[in-house]
């Protein structure tokens, strides 16, 4: 059911603009951690996906102009250039003290502040999708008129579905390329061993679940040694065997050299949507 207004309902706590992948994400993490969804409001462009995502949820859907009105805190999670127009429709409509918090890439927070009310809290924040399973890992700065209190609410939202750390914005391109991409490139590495599996003449599913569960394993004992990567990579490799045949292949096709520049291009082209953003602004 779409409900407009706020007609004997709880008071709206969050209002999420733009409920794709990420905006799920989060949605179904507080839902999931124990929040009434009758203080969630979310918006969406599309009327298949509003339906979707009512049914699934429990949610209501609304209208961006009515869903900030009355709002603690509202998350865009539109794509960095849908953020321009976003911010000028819901301009007018903000109470000076909702915490406005943008996941979009690249978009800092003097870009978001310029589109908003002077004085309106901000706090951008990079996200992941691991986030769907309650492993997230987010970062998050503050604006100029953000405070402690707007933090502290913007962790309470993210520590549902993961980790969270306060980083200084100018940190935010690099953490996009980390861990805001970071899972695909996880995919990516997976799926080519997957297919390589199936070259060596493994069953799909057999290769499937070696590498995913290799990857899961991987993933824990590093975190749970606490141990440098390299020392277990070291502890791996046996003098003479095969991973220092396998390991010399990837150095000779330069693929730590690659990793490189593909975060550099990531955390470029996090710079670049940043400019586009400005230049929205200033040419609106
Ligand atoms: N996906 C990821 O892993 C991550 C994404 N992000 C950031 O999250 C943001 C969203 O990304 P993602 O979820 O992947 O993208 P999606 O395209 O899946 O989601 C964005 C959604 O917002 C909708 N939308 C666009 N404009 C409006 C509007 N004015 N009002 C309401 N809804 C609107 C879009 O509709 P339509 O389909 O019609 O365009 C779409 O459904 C981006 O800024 C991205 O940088 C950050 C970290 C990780
Ligand atoms: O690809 C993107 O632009 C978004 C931001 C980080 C992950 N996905």
């Amino acid at each position: 059911m779409t409900v407009h207004g706020t007609d004997r309902r709880p008071p709206r706590r969050l209002a999420l603009l733009g409920a794709g992948v990420m905006g799920e994400t989060v949605l179904s993490g507080l839902v999931r951690a124990g929040w009434d969804p009758a203080t969630i409001v979310a918006t969406d462009r599309r009327p298949e996906r509003v339906a979707e995502l009512e049914a699934a949820y429990g949610i209501t859907m609304s209208s961006n102009v009515d869903a900030v009105a009355g709002a603690e805190t509202v998350l865009l999670v539109v794509k960095p250039q849908d953020m321009t127009s976003l911010l000028g429709e819901i301009a007018p409509a903000l109470d000076a003290t909702t915490l406005v918090v943008s996941m979009a890439a690249g978009v800092d927070t003097a870009t978001l502040e310029a589109g908003l009310p002077a004085g309106q809290p901000v706090v951008r924040v990079m996200p992941n999708t691991p986030a769907q399973v309650d492993e997230g890992m987010a970062a998050v700065a503050a604006g100029s008129s953000a405070t402690d209190d707007h933090l502290e609410r913007v962790r309470d939202i993210l520590t549902a579905t993961g980790r969270v750390a306060v980083v200084p914005e100018r940190y935010l391109d690099a953490v996009t390329a980390i861990s805001g991409s970071g899972p695909a490139y996880l995919f990516f590495v997976v799926e080519a061993m997957i297919e390589a599996g199936v070259h060596l003449g493994l069953p799909r599913d057999t290769s499937t679940e070696l590498v995913v569960q290799t990857m899961l394993g991987s993933a824990k004992l590093l975190r749970e040694s606490g141990e440098h990567p390299a020392i277990l990579r070291e502890r791996v490799t046996s003098p003479g065997g095969t991973t220092a045949a396998a390991l010399r292949e990837l150095e000779d096709h330069k693929v730590r050299a690659a990793f490189l520049s593909a975060m550099e291009a990531a955390r470029d082209r996090s710079r670049d949507l940043a400019a586009a953003a400005r230049e929205q602004r200033t040419g609106a």
